[in-house]
């Protein structure tokens, strides 16, 4: 423990290296022109070169994507083993998932990027992440060359921790019980952890996903741990919205996941500000246009906000999208959804 009484490993510097370590969070970008980096700044490592920097770690490998309830779990079981050794937890991705390679067309959109992702493991104590690149070469690799090569000689990795549905090496030919095995004849701590359940479902990135585009997005939330969001640029739409009494905030380049189509509740983040927001995803059949949208109505605010970065949290889904007999019915339904929203959005409490 530091004297502040915040944690302080002895393993306390990281030596990066110009142009391969790269620190996620724009207010530490300081370091990357010093040549020492503390402990506790997470490091997004891109490449493969530079693990000199964070060698010796107890390290968790997988996709994370969302970093749900159940990566949650296994991240604070990895942090709480490292800090009892005095060791970098350090999280193994592979960067892009090996789908892309193997079966493109079979790649689902992710939940979120990778610069998010290290965020939230920084956030849960997560010292270093290391985004692999994915090639062919790598994924010949058998299990036992995996540990070997990757795990033993390039990370010096002093122990795993993974969760009970963890497979390896080509073909996903290793599972926990191989690894424990690899990691008792290499002297290296090994720990599986329990899966997270959600309503006799264990959670997983897939399941969030299936739930996501039914418009299930309080599902979903209850798996993340949190709200689910994307994120995109404020473009410019039919400029009709306005003379309807109901602006909406027209969202262009969300490389992540939709919710299938509908109207919802839930939050939009503007410029550092949080609004309740009703958001359509989808067309405006009202208006015989078909074409799919993300549009924004953000309550309570009133400005311009063409080619700003917006941010969209999913509380609920209120309604279909529906095809009105006249803009007079869309514009009073529009009113109870916002109204419905804003009552959501200034009830809701967070997640437990
Ligand atoms: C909360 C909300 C619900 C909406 N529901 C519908 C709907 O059910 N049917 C429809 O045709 N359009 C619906 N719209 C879309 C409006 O028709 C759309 O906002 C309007 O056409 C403005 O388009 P613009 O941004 O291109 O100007 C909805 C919009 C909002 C914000
Ligand atoms: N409360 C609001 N919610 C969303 N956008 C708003 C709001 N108030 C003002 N705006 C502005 O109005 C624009 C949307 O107006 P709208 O008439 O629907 O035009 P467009 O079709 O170009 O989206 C937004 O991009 C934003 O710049």
């Amino acid at each position: 423990m530091g004297s502040d009484g915040t944690y302080r490993s002895t393993f306390s510097e990281f030596v990066p290296i110009q142009g391969v370590l790269q620190t996620i969070c724009p207010d530490r970008s300081e370091f990357l022109n010093k040549d020492k980096i503390l402990l506790g700044s997470v490091v997004l490592i891109r490449g493969t070169e530079g693990f000199d920097a964070c060698r010796g770690g107890m390290i968790s490998i997988g996709n994370f994507d969302g970093v749900h309830r159940g990566h949650q779990k296994m991240i604070q079981t990895l942090v709480q083993h490292a800090r009892d050794r005095q060791l970098p937890a350090m999280v193994f991705t592979f960067d892009p998932h090996p789908i892309h390679l193997l079966r493109p067309e079979y790649a689902p959109p992710e939940l979120m990027g990778i610069e998010d992702r290290a965020a939230i493991l920084e956030q849960l104590g997560v010292d270093c992440v290391i985004a692999w690149p994915t090639s062919h070469d790598l994924l010949e690799l058998s299990p036992q060359e995996f540990f070997q090569q990757i795990l033993c000689d390039q990370l010096n990795a002093q122990g795993l921790v993974e969760g009970p549905n963890f497979y390896f090496g080509k073909d996903r030919a290793g599972d926990v019980n191989l690894l424990q095995t690899l990691c008792e004849q290499a002297g290296m701590f090994f720990k599986v952890v329990e899966p997270s359940m959600c309503e006799a479902r264990m959670i997983s990135s897939s399941e969030i996903r299936k739930a996501i585009q039914a418009g299930e997005v309080d599902q979903a939330a209850e798996m993340l741990g949190r709200l689910y969001q994307i994120r995109g640029t404020v473009s410019h739409g039919e400029a009709r919205g306005r003379g309807l009494g109901f602006p909406t905030a027209n969202l262009k380049g969300v490389q992540t996941l939709l919710p299938g189509e509908g109207v919802y509740s839930g939050f939009a983040v503007v410029g550092g500000k949080r609004y309740p927001a009703a958001i359509n995803l989808g067309g405006n059949p009202t208006f015989q246009n078909s074409e799919a949208k993300v549009e924004v109505h953000l309550i309570g605010f009133s400005g311009e906000i063409y080619d700003q970065d917006l941010q969209v949290e999913f509380l609920q889904k209120l309604r279909d999208i529906q095809t009105f007999a006249d803009v007079e019915t869309l514009k009073s339904q529009l009113a109870i959804d916002i109204e419905s929203a804003k009552k959501q959005a200034t009830q809701w409490k967070g997640l437990e």
